[in-house]
């Protein structure tokens, strides 16, 4: 599977927390992320992240583009709700871009738990989303 990995400044902390909680289960998948968030993550985990650029320079439209294209299959994206962002657009952009192709998507830790123990349990098939042209 593929899986996108995003997180706002103030959720990296849980973010690095949950890579290093899910580590066997995200090592078994091809992992993409925002560029800081990617580093973070690959610094404390050792995992293989394709970097994309960091969210604000456009990495949520990166990873909006590949959701477009069917690339991804889950993403996880630990939101900041209290925190206003530079690139809201972008933000809600690829927010609604997984609901249009229906891909599964964790905005905060509690939902990102659960899909990962999901996968975790096999319990997640891969592409099993919806293409909007199906
Ligand atoms: O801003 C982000 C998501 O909107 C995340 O980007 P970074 O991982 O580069 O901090």
């Amino acid at each position: 599977m593929k899986i996108a990995l995003i997180a706002h400044d103030k959720k990296k902390d849980l973010m690095i927390e949950l890579a290093k909680t899910f580590v066997n289960v995200l090592k078994k998948h091809q992992l993409f992320a925002t560029g800081t968030t990617g580093r973070l993550i690959i610094e404390h985990t050792g995992l293989d992240v394709r970097r994309m650029k960091s969210g604000p320079l456009g990495g949520d439209q990166q990873i909006g583009s590949m959701v477009a294209d069917g690339q991804l299959d889950l993403v996880i994206f630990l939101r900041d709700p209290l925190t206003a962002q530079p690139h809201e657009p972008d933000v809600s952009a690829l927010l609604r871009l997984c609901d249009v192709f229906a891909i599964p998507l964790a905005t905060n830790l509690s939902s990102a738990r659960i899909m990962l123990k999901a996968l975790e349990e096999e319990q997640i098939e891969n592409q099993f989303h919806l293409r909007k042209d199906e």
